[in-house]
């Protein structure tokens, strides 16, 4: 996993017992699971959008719109960690599905739920 992951992961997992008052991390535990997922459908969904306006941007607009897809997905992530770390998961379990999907086929993955 890279340094700011890592580094981010653990500051995650100190904020689950820190005063909300000066912590925004802190004050998402503190209001709760709901909470934070309501971030995560609002950023994923603001995501959305400035992806489809990235899709076909004018040259004068390229960059600022690449950019702005980027940090949504950042926001996406960053609030998709805080519910995981919320219910004691993290990045390392993320990690480890995707190291076990690694090499398998979507495709193959699929016609096989069929056969079985
Ligand atoms: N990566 C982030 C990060 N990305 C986004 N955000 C915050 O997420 C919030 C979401 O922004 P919005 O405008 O959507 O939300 P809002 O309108 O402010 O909030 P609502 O009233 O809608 O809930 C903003 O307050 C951003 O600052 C982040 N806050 C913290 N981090 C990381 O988490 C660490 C711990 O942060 P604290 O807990 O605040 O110390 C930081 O050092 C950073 O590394």
């Amino acid at each position: 996993m890279s340094d700011v992951f890592d580094r981010l992961s653990q500051v995650l997992a100190e904020r689950r017992n820190a005063s909300p008052d000066s912590s925004y991390v802190a004050q998402l535990h503190h209001k709760g699971l709901n909470k934070i997922l309501e971030k995560v459908g609002e950023e994923a969904t603001e995501m959305i959008i400035a992806a489809k306006d990235a899709e076909h941007p004018t040259d004068a607009d390229r960059e600022r719109l690449r950019l702005e897809a980027v940090k949504e997905t950042a926001d996406v992530w960053f609030h998709s960690l805080v519910a995981l770390s919320h219910l004691g998961l993290g990045l390392e379990d993320v990690e480890a599905e995707l190291a076990r999907r690694f090499g398998t086929s979507g495709l193959e993955e699929k016609a096989s739920r069929t056969r079985s």
